[in-house]
């Protein structure tokens, strides 16, 4: 492969662009505290055998819940800043959906720097099913995606996901601790080379390789 470019070291800043960002030390911590208790209500719904009776109580006290968040609503395409250790700034969407801060349906997914590269580690529980036991193949295709490009932001370059390879080595088990990194390979003209994988007991259990297309931003 052609490694002709190195990519830009500064992320471009988000609100240059018109986006609303917001920096994470920003998000209450009544709002987190709500993201992990829905959490664990969703994990409770989607595996309970509870009665009639607990589920209509359930039901009610949830409708209360939504009701007490009144119409206030964060604009779709919202960003959350992340400021790294050396006062770099990092971006992601608010609620996305594998890793958004805000987003009860996201795993509690954190990937921070390593070397050249990125690491994280998350638990998926039960409801990250697909066959008895396992995470669900797409889900770990989300999860190397996210990683994948976040690589690539972490970079310094804002881009999409324009090809996603995934091979499904071993079966990944829910409910035990998953560790994935993710690195930039190489870059070629607009395209951006990034490969990741997902470890269990230090066996890789997926990995992905993506090429990444970098954004023309104006100016
Ligand atoms: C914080 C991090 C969050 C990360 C979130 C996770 C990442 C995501 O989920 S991104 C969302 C999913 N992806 C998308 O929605 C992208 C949809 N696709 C597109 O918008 C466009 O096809 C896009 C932008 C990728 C490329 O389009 P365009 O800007 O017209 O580029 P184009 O000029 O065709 O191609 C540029 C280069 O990429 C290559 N390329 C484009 N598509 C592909 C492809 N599917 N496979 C291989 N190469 C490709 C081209 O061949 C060209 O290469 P070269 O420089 O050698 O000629």
């Amino acid at each position: 492969m052609t490694v002709d470019t190195q990519p830009a070291p500064r992320f471009p800043d988000p609100r240059d662009f018109g986006f609303t960002v917001l920096d994470e030390a920003e998000i209450p911590a009544e709002l987190t505290a709500l993201v992990g208790q829905v959490r664990s209500l969703v994990d409770a719904v989607a595996h309970t055998e509870a009665g009639p009776e607990a589920l209509e109580r359930a039901r009610a006290a949830a409708a209360e819940a939504t009701a007490a968040l009144g119409g206030e609503r964060r604009a779709i395409g919202a960003m959350v800043r992340h400021t790294r250790p050396d006062g770099g700034a990092e971006y992601g969407t608010v609620t996305n959906i594998v890793a958004g801060p805000t987003n009860p349906a996201a795993p509690p997914l954190r990937l921070e720097r390593d070397g050249d590269g990125l690491r994280g580690e998350v638990v998926l529980g039960g409801v990250y099913q697909g066959p008895p036991g396992l995470v669900h193949g797409g889900w770990i295709a989300a999860l190397l995606d996210q990683a994948l490009g976040s690589a690539a932001n972490a970079a310094g370059v804002p881009c999409l996901t324009a090809k996603l390879d995934v091979d499904y080595r071993d079966p990944t088990p829910l409910n035990v601790p998953l560790h994935i990194t993710a690195r930039v390979t190489g870059a070629e003209r607009r395209k951006v080379f990034v490969s990741a994988e997902i470890r269990h007991n230090g066996e890789v259990t997926a990995e992905g390789t993506a090429i990444m297309v970098r954004i023309p931003l104006p100016g």
